[in-house]
C-alpha cells in the first residue's frame, strides 16, 4: 500500500484576508499554490510541526488554533493526509525561505489563483465556516436592532 505522508499546513489570516505561498520550480506541484507547512517529522504534533515551519519557511512565529479540516489527497507518485489549522496570532515580517512568491486574499478571491489540489476541500471548508460566523453573528445583531411596526 502506499504511504501516506502527513502535512500539516497554515490558514494565516489577517484582516479577513488569507495568506497563500507560491511553490517554487524544482518542488513536487511547482507553481501552485499553498498554504504554508510542511511535513511532520518523527514525534511532531501537527502544530508543533507548523510553529516550526512557519519559523524556517517564513520567519514568523505563530500561534497556531484549531483544526478546521482535513483532507487525504493521492497524487499518484504519493499520498497526502493535509491537516489545516487557523492561525490567527502570529509576529515577525513574512520572509520568503522556501516559496517564490506569496500574497493576501480575501475569502471570495481565492478562486483568483491556482491551488494544490489538496487544498481546495479544505479551503472551501473554511469559507463555509468564515461564512456561518458572519451569518450567525448579523442575525444576532438584526435581533437586537429589530423594531416592532
Ligand atoms: N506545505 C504544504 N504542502 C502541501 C499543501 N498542499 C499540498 O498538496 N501539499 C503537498 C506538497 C508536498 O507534496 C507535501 C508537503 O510537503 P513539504 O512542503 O514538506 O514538501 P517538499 O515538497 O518541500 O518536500 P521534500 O519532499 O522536497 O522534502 O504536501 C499545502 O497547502 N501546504
Amino acid at each position: 500500500m502506499k504511504k501516506q505522508i502527513d502535512v500539516a499546513a497554515a490558514i494565516i489570516c489577517k484582516e479577513n484576508k488569507i495568506f497563500a505561498a507560491r511553490r517554487r520550480v524544482g518542488k513536487h506541484l511547482a507553481g501552485l499554490w499553498e498554504l504554508p507547512g510542511g511535513k511532520l517529522e518523527e514525534g511532531e504534533t501537527p502544530e508543533q510541526c507548523l510553529a516550526r515551519e512557519l519559523e524556517e519557511e517564513l520567519n514568523i512565529k505563530a500561534r497556531i488554533g484549531s483544526l478546521i479540516s482535513e483532507n487525504i489527497f493521492d497524487y499518484g507518485a504519493k499520498a497526502i493526509r493535509l491537516m489545516a489549522y487557523e492561525v490567527k496570532c502570529f509576529s515577525g515580517d513574512f520572509r520568503l525561505i522556501d516559496h517564490d512568491a506569496m500574497c493576501w486574499l480575501a475569502l471570495n478571491e481565492l478562486n483568483t489563483i491556482e491551488w494544490a489540489p489538496a487544498d481546495i476541500p479544505l479551503l472551501d471548508r473554511y469559507k463555509e465556516l468564515t461564512e456561518m460566523a458572519v451569518c450567525s453573528s448579523s442575525s444576532k445583531s438584526n435581533g437586537y436592532i429589530q423594531e416592532n411596526g
